[in-house]
């Protein structure tokens, strides 16, 4: 499914199963998007107290007790169908630790039927890469990790890896607003069981951490992006499309006193909390359509995701909840996350671009039909001898010696042969002095502005006088040549 232009960022609830699901204190409605949590007032303060407040949180849909391909069927699927035609996409799961963020993405390994988003996503793109034969695709992955405000290639283990430059990492602004990761690697894969490889070395490679509320806590922020080229078979036009595919498992933020961290899990927990706190800034300023500014470089975390997060993007998100009575302020603080993200707006559009090689070549096979279609019409019209290439010097002398002897009075007549050379001599002419003119009027600008490139032809205009020249005949001829003589 592809978001309209203007539409919001799609959220979904995920709950993790647990025997103490808080039913009295989280209510899903029958809709099957509206959550409402009641919370008890100064239960902090440990008074004993009945009455609740009460939240309404309406998003897109509630992911509750549901199969890891049903998941995958309402998040992830159209975002990766959109990546195919063409659309960025970002898949990314945010919520408390231990709330079933890396369950989602990646899943469990040890079961087929568990596994996750992230492996059913490379599944569906080589499953239709290999059914859309009329289209060549090529597919790179790369692995990003953000742990403590570095930037760490997960893959940079793998064979062949060309290795970090001598700037290191480092996010930088492409032109046209996009991200990318200096120095991040990017490895072709031309098979799911390969891209599946890669998932699984980088995954060994991550970093994970042990607390009270996750035995196998991500300290880290992990983003696996699948970069996708295709080109049509059957057209042999220049364009193609590309398209980025970000599938993002965020580091579960956390109350130090709950999960007990000391040293250095304490140390990376409050980078995680940080840098979601900002990413949650991001969000703030990206939901306000009246703000202009976005703080994407406060940390490295919103500035990687500064073109993953609404806008040219198929943006869908998965707050993950764990719904036990004990982490009713962790849930309530995601479900605000939820709905702020949910005002987010999407503008995504089908990266097209053109290659300049098969460009050139386009244009020169059509000015070569245009030129045989010239040909043709000359042939018909009587004006055999009429050429558009750039004449020869003994054609340039001949005219030269002709024009002196008819202005002399030696001549008295023109022949139609002259004629024609002498048409091609004025279309070239006017050829040169209008790239002459157009180079002029470009210098002066530049002198004043910023020159902004536009196709500003005055091809017109030497048509015109090309024309007026065929209409009024020698006469004409003649103050031209004398003109520009
Ligand atoms: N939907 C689910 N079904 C079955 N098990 C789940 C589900 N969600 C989470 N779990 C289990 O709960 C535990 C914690 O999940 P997970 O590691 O995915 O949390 P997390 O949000 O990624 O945590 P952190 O932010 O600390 O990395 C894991 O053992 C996982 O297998």
């Amino acid at each position: 499914m592809i978001a309209h232009p203007g539409s919001e960022v799609r959220v979904l609830i995920r709950s993790r199963p647990t025997a103490n699901f808080a039913q009295e204190l989280i209510e899903y409605l029958p809709d099957g998007q509206t959550v409402s949590v009641h919370q008890r007032k100064d239960s902090r303060k440990g008074v004993v107290n009945n009455q609740l407040s009460s939240w309404s949180f309406r998003l897109d849909g509630v992911l509750h007790d549901v199969s890891q391909e049903e998941v995958y069927g309402r998040v992830g699927r159209g975002v990766v169908l959109g990546a195919l035609e063409g659309y960025n996409g970002t898949v990314m799961c945010f919520g408390q630790t231990g709330a079933g963020k890396t369950y989602t993405m990646t899943g469990a390994t040890e079961n087929y039927k568990q596994r996750g988003i992230i492996p059913r996503a490379l599944q569906e793109v080589f499953h239709e890469v290999e059914q859309r034969s009329d289209h060549a695709f090529s597919v790179h992955l790369s692995f990003l990790e953000i742990y403590n405000e570095t930037l760490v290639d997960l893959l940079a283990s793998v064979r062949g890896c060309p290795g970090v430059g001598p700037g290191g990492m480092a996010v930088v602004e492409e032109a046209g607003g996009g991200v990318s990761v200096r120095g991040l690697s990017l490895h072709p894969v031309h098979s799911e069981e390969a891209a599946l490889n890669l998932l699984f070395e980088g995954e060994m490679n991550r970093i994970i951490g042990a607390h009270a509320l996750n035995k196998n806590s991500s300290r880290s922020h992990c983003i696996l992006t699948v970069h996708i080229e295709s080109r049509s078979r059957t057209l042999s036009d220049a364009k193609y499309v590309t398209s980025k595919l970000n599938l993002v498992d965020l580091a579960g933020s956390e109350r130090l006193g709950k999960t007990g961290s000391e040293g250095q899990v304490l140390k990376e927990a409050m980078y995680i909390n940080k840098s979601l706190s900002f990413l949650e800034q991001a969000i703030l300023a990206l939901a306000d359509r009246r703000r202009d500014h976005v703080p994407f470089r406060q940390t490295k975390l919103t500035h990687a995701l500064k073109d993953s997060l609404g806008g040219n993007c198929n943006t869908v998100l998965v707050a993950n909840i764990y719904g036990e009575a004990s982490q009713i302020e962790e849930t309530l603080s995601t479900l605000r996350f939820a709905s702020r993200m949910k005002c987010v707006q999407m503008d995504p559009v089908v990266n097209e671009h053109t290659d300049p090689v098969l460009q050139v070549r386009k244009l020169e096979k059509e000015i070569q039909l245009l030129k045989q279609e010239l040909s043709i019409h000359n042939t018909l019209a009587n004006r055999m001898g009429m050429s558009y290439d750039t004449l020869s010097e003994t054609q340039v002398a001949e005219i030269q010696s002709q024009v002196r002897r008819y202005l002399e009075g030696s001549l008295d007549e023109i022949n139609d042969q002259f004629m024609l050379l002498v048409l091609s001599s004025v279309w070239h002419m006017c050829c040169v002095l209008n790239r002459q003119q157009e180079q002029k009027v470009k210098a002066q600008l530049c002198q004043n502005y910023t020159l902004v490139e536009k196709a500003q032809s005055t091809a017109g205009s030497t048509a015109a006088k090309v024309s007026l020249c065929l209409m009024l005949g020698p006469v004409a001829i003649k103050m031209v040549l004398l003109q520009t003589s």
